[in-house]
């Protein structure tokens, strides 16, 4: 039973958890706001009752009251800027996995986005230091412009009107800001992957972009990029910059028309000159925050345009679920019931109507010339592709009816490219299993016949591989990849050409782990190239074209395809008749 997992606004929900901590930073601004109401009330008690009385006492009970009041200030900004801090901190831990979860499924789904696919991690970097910057507080000021401008009217309407025909048209800034910086930042988000996946991959295959003098080549069409990235961010930076500078001089001009204002209201006689010096204040300071936005806007728009995008991938991986009733491990068989199969992503069919039952102790060899669709097939029975028609089941259930972790420890896989992790030998072997005992470690290495070669590496189980595995040969690579694939007894251990990189001994190592896969009940499945990986088979599947064109007991398969013109690379050196070699001698015939 597969629970549906609602993803729809994970986000939201996410936020949602930290209502309490956004309650008290509204208090707080609220508290703030009110505070800020003390520079231009000490001002107007100053010039309206210190001056004309000059009194000390007065002058000095007023400095103490302001001092106080400034010390708060600064205690509650830092309190809602502390708060706010924690609340991005936690939000990205709380959001990292699934963040992460994501990215991974929708790789696997074909939907990885052009570029290094780290897009949506990205993007939550993106929230949380919006979300730890000055943007919220900015934002929960905003609202309280409505405050001074009434503050204001209190003192005179004009100054409330003059002041609110400034905010109108600063609001416009702000409007105009939001327009002029939208598109750019959603380009520079997918600039950004596209950029740092292209550095990343020059930098993977500096070897060969070296030996085959493509380097500056690939420099010069990753600065072509560059160079779009660059100019977007100029754009964008242009922008803020303009309107930002003007929004700021806008409010030095407010001011000082609402010095005018006041000027002409104490000429007329409405006002007191106090009032003067104290709307000039309220005004400025209740207006900052429109500015502070507008400087702070890029911060705001890459948030937003990141919080949109996370939503969407939420809701598009909305249907992916956990399976809550855990099912035992398989153990009986692997039935693949008409399946058809399309790379994720795209429509293109790669195998049609792959049809064939496995039963504990069957090993399966997948023969076939290139791109006849056995590596697809390979995917889609351990479930890292999906099936577009018909279906894979292990003892009766498909994949989706297990926890992926649990489904992960019954697969075995050697991929083509081993892709062995950063991290020990021992942590590979182990598939990174947290205290993994070192008696499965060993028996692995054991049934994969490489113990012998780890330890006589320098540190033996602990030495490092190197990322990608690159401090290790391609056969030593391949060895240890199939200790990784035996790891734990999985039921069902898929090999990809595994004897590619094998030396006389590795072959011989390979045999062995077929044979005892079979021996202990489980199914191994070999897709091969070389003839040696069929001698421990039981049964063949010949594939060309996409289609499934044999499936029976190894010789007999063998037989009725050497009997048909194969091409010369049909998959098998054995079914090359142009080298005049016995088939059966070649596979090796079942022992
Ligand atoms: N990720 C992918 N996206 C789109 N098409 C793909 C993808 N992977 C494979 N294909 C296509 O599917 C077809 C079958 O490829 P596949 O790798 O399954 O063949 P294969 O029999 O394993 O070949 P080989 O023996 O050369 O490894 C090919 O035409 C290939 O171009």
């Amino acid at each position: 039973m597969a629970a549906e997992v609602k993803l729809g606004t994970p986000l939201w929900r996410a936020v949602h958890r930290y209502r309490t901590a956004f309650i008290t930073v509204a208090i707080l601004s609220a508290v703030l706001n009110v505070l800020l109401l003390g520079g231009s009330i000490y001002m107007m008690l100053v010039y309206d009752s210190v001056l004309p009385s000059h009194s000390l006492p007065t002058l000095f009970s007023l400095l103490a009251m302001i001092t106080i009041v400034y010390a708060f200030q600064a205690l509650f900004d830092m309190m809602r800027s502390r708060i706010l801090n924690d609340v991005g901190s936690a939000l990205d831990q709380n959001m990292q996995p699934l963040v992460q979860r994501a990215i991974s499924e929708a790789a696997l789904r074909g939907g990885r986005f052009s570029g290094d696919g780290m897009t949506p991690m990205r993007d939550l970097d993106n929230i949380r230091a919006f979300l730890s910057g000055t943007g919220p507080t900015t934002l929960i000021d905003l609202p309280w412009i409505v405050f001074f401008l009434v503050v204001l009217s209190m003192l005179h309407i004009w100054l409330g009107v003059t002041a609110l025909v400034g905010a109108l048209i600063m609001i416009g800034m702000t409007w105009m800001t939001d327009r002029a910086t939208k598109a750019p930042t959603q380009e520079i988000g997918q600039l950004t992957s596209y950029r740092s996946g292209m550095a990343e991959s020059n930098l993977r295959h500096v070897e060969v972009l070296t030996a085959l003098g493509m380097r500056e080549r690939m420099r010069d069409r990753w600065s072509e990029v560059n160079k779009v990235y660059l100019a977007s961010n100029d754009r964008l930076a242009r922008s803020v910059a303009v309107l930002g500078g003007s929004s700021k001089v806008f409010r030095m001009f407010l001011q000082s028309a609402i010095l005018t204002v006041g000027a002409l209201l104490v000429i007329d006689g409405k006002a007191s000159g106090g009032v003067i010096f104290a709307s000039s204040i309220l005004s400025g300071r209740s207006l900052a925050p429109i500015d502070t936005a507008i400087a702070n806007w890029r911060g705001f728009a890459s948030a937003r345009a990141g919080w949109r995008r996370l939503n969407d991938l939420f809701a598009r991986l909305s249907a992916a679920g956990d399976a809550v009733v855990q099912l035992p491990r398989p153990s009986k068989e692997l039935l693949v019931e008409q399946v058809v199969i399309a790379p994720p992503g795209t429509q293109r069919v790669t195998v049609q109507h792959a049809q064939f039952r496995l039963g504990a102790g069957d090993a399966l060899g997948i023969i076939g010339p290139s791109a006849a669709g056995k590596t697809s097939l390979a995917r889609a029975l351990i479930g890292v592709w999906p099936v577009l028609r018909g279906s894979v089941r292990l003892d009766g259930a498909t994949r989706d009816q297990w926890d992926p972790e649990r489904f992960g420890e019954a697969i075995g896989y050697l991929p083509q490219t081993v892709e062995l992790l950063e991290g020990t030998v021992a942590e590979n072997i182990a598939r990174f299993e947290p205290d993994a005992p070192s008696e499965v470690i060993i028996a692995a290495a054991q049934a994969a016949g490489v113990h012998d070669l780890v330890v006589a590496l320098p540190q033996g189980y602990e030495t490092p591989v190197g990322s990608d595995g690159t401090q290790l040969s391609a056969g030593q690579r391949q060895r240890i990849g199939l200790a990784r694939a035996l790891y734990g007894n999985p039921f069902l251990v898929l090999l990809d050409e595994p004897n590619s990189n094998l030396d006389q001994a590795g072959e011989e190592a390979l045999e062995h782990a077929i044979a005892g896969v079979r021996a202990r009940g489980g199914i191994a499945i070999v897709i091969a190239h070389r003839p040696s990986a069929l001698a421990r088979v039981s049964h063949v599947l010949f594939m060309r074209d996409g289609r499934q064109e044999a499936f029976g007991p190894r010789d007999e398969v063998l037989a009725k395809i050497m009997s048909k013109p194969i091409p010369i690379n049909a998959g098998v050196e054995a079914a090359d008749n142009s080298r005049g070699e016995a088939p059966r001698k070649a596979a090796g015939g079942e022992r």
